[in-house]
């Protein structure tokens, strides 16, 4: 199916998400569309997917003028859109949630459905056990139940938006070569993508968006320069790498033991010291999100100890702040404004709010972050990347401990290169930082020590200068001593 943009315009209020934007998306193709955060993508995605109207402008499908005012009216066309967070039912199994998706009949056949499911599974190389509760799926598995449910609604344009975040490595083959196999059979495949290592190995073509405007086109063999010129004017700066010596312990965990996710946590011992970056790899799952939730004391744990070191927790106020990965759902209150985020931040102990001060500090905040919104915004209105810039500069300066769950998640590079320099701040004046993240590279570009989860357990614990990539990705994949012993 081709799909092409005509002189697209989208305001939402007085912001101008899309100006003008006119290209082709030709059919049997996969299509990037990267740009920086705010640039517009999502927002033009979620017009084509019938999410949202647009303002002017016009859209073809195989040259056939449409105006879709609705998702189901999109899917009736051939289109249908993957979302970052797949929405499902958790408690539900898979066959359930596949049925009540693609289903229209009042008494359902399952068995056809289990065949469908098991054919599609086989066909694009996916696994998924019809059985399992949806919520104990990894993200990647969420995503294949989600692509095969649009292919059997009958889409014939997918739209996926970062597919990439979160998923194992083996799973980012498996679904680059459906991607590639559903290609070959004449769909349109649009990669909504930050990350431009993936665009280069699987996209034909590429479409960059830049303050709401198409900034440049580019085929394969792509210049990644060129790309990252395109996407920010200049290229971004590189993280710098810094040695740390750390100071004085701040939490200690003593043979710790705690429910949670899959794995729990076992036997957990481990020190965070001051202006520690510890970036916690393992597989989606195997613990460090407990972890970090334990840390944050939002989970207590059923056997062991953490000890805090008294002397710097003195301000209970501000000793440590979590960041989690899903920032609308637990970080932030989606239809709050901006400013009320920064009245209950900054001023939730004052008898009543001065908001006079709120709107001064709010105003001096949006600056420093370079939050793309006003105060008046609601936070569900802002781009992912500005949101978490919100989450950001909720921080307190005096915060002594950092947990962060995927902090660039969704953040394009020059977002992510920004932040982490922000954080380093913190670190160099001697708070603590603990992070998860998906990408080794990361890991490896910012953290000073590595700690590895494997079911549960920490598999590996080491400085950064004392560990490579394979020992950790060996790790990550349990290969190593006593990864697989039971207490
Ligand atoms: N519902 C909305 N109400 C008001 N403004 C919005 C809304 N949705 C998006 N915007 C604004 O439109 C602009 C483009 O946002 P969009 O989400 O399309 O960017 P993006 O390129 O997908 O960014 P990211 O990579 O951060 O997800 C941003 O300035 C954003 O704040």
């Amino acid at each position: 199916m081709e799909i092409r943009f005509e002189n697209v315009h989208k305001y939402f209020g007085k912001v101008h998400a899309n100006k003008g934007i006119t290209f082709t998306v030709k059919a049997g193709t996969i299509h990037g569309l990267i740009g920086e955060n705010g640039a517009g993508k999502s927002t033009l995605m979620k017009i084509l997917a019938g999410f949202i109207s647009k303002s002017s402008g016009k859209i073809y499908l195989d040259g056939k003028e449409v105006n879709f005012s609705s998702p189901a009216e999109a899917t009736g066309f051939g289109i249908g859109m993957l979302y970052q967070e797949p929405c499902d039912f958790p408690t539900m199994t898979v066959i359930e949630n596949f049925m009540v998706g693609v289903s229209k009949e009042w008494k359902v056949d399952e068995g056809k459905y289990r065949k469908i499911l098991k054919e599609k599974s086989e066909k694009l190389g996916f696994s998924i056990d019809p059985d399992k509760p949806v919520g104990l799926l990894t993200v990647g598995e969420r995503q294949q139940l989600e692509i095969i449910r649009l292919l059997t609604l009958g889409v014939k344009t997918l739209i996926l938006d970062e597919p990439t975040t979160g998923i194992s490595k083996k799973q980012k083959e498996t679904l680059f070569n459906a991607l590639r196999q559903l290609a070959k059979e004449g769909k349109s495949i649009i990669l909504i993508s930050h990350k431009l290592q993936d665009v280069e190995v699987i996209c034909d073509r590429v479409t960059v968006l830049r303050e709401g405007k198409v900034a440049g086109e580019m085929e394969r063999p792509f210049n990644r320069e060129k790309l990252l010129e395109m996407m920010f004017g200049k290229k971004p700066p590189e993280i710098k790498d810094e040695t740390v010596v750390p100071g004085e312990t701040i939490l200690k965990f003593e043979n710790v033991y705690a429910h949670g996710g899959r794995a729990g946590l076992k036997n957990l011992n481990l020190e965070i010291k001051e202006k520690e970056i510890i970036g916690l790899a393992g597989l989606e799952g195997s613990g460090q999100e407990v972890f970090l939730r334990v840390a944050a004391g939002l989970i207590r744990p059923y056997k062991g100890k953490v000890r805090k070191n008294r002397k710097i927790f003195r301000n209970k106020l501000s000793e440590k702040v979590f960041l989690p990965a899903s920032r609308l759902e637990e970080g932030l209150f989606p239809s709050l404004t901006l400013l009320e985020h920064y009245a209950l931040g900054f001023f939730k102990n004052y008898f009543i709010i001065p908001w006079a001060k709120a709107r001064e500090k709010g105003k001096k905040l949006i600056e420093k972050f370079k939050i793309k919104g006003s105060l008046e915004d609601k936070a569900a209105s802002l781009s992912g990347g500005n949101q978490q810039r919100l989450l950001i500069s909720l921080i307190k300066k005096d915060t002594k401990l950092l947990l962060l769950e995927q902090p660039t998640r969704g953040l394009d590079t020059e977002s992510s290169v920004w932040m982490w320099e922000h954080f380093k701040e913190f670190a160099k004046k001697g708070s603590a930082i603990v992070f998860t993240s998906p990408e080794l590279d990361e890991i490896f570009s910012v953290a000073t020590k590595i700690v590895v989860f494997f079911n549960g357990r920490v598999v590996l614990s080491k400085p950064k200068e004392e560990t490579s990539q394979e020992e950790v990705a060996a790790a990550i994949a349990g290969n190593v001593e006593g990864a697989e012993v039971e207490h």
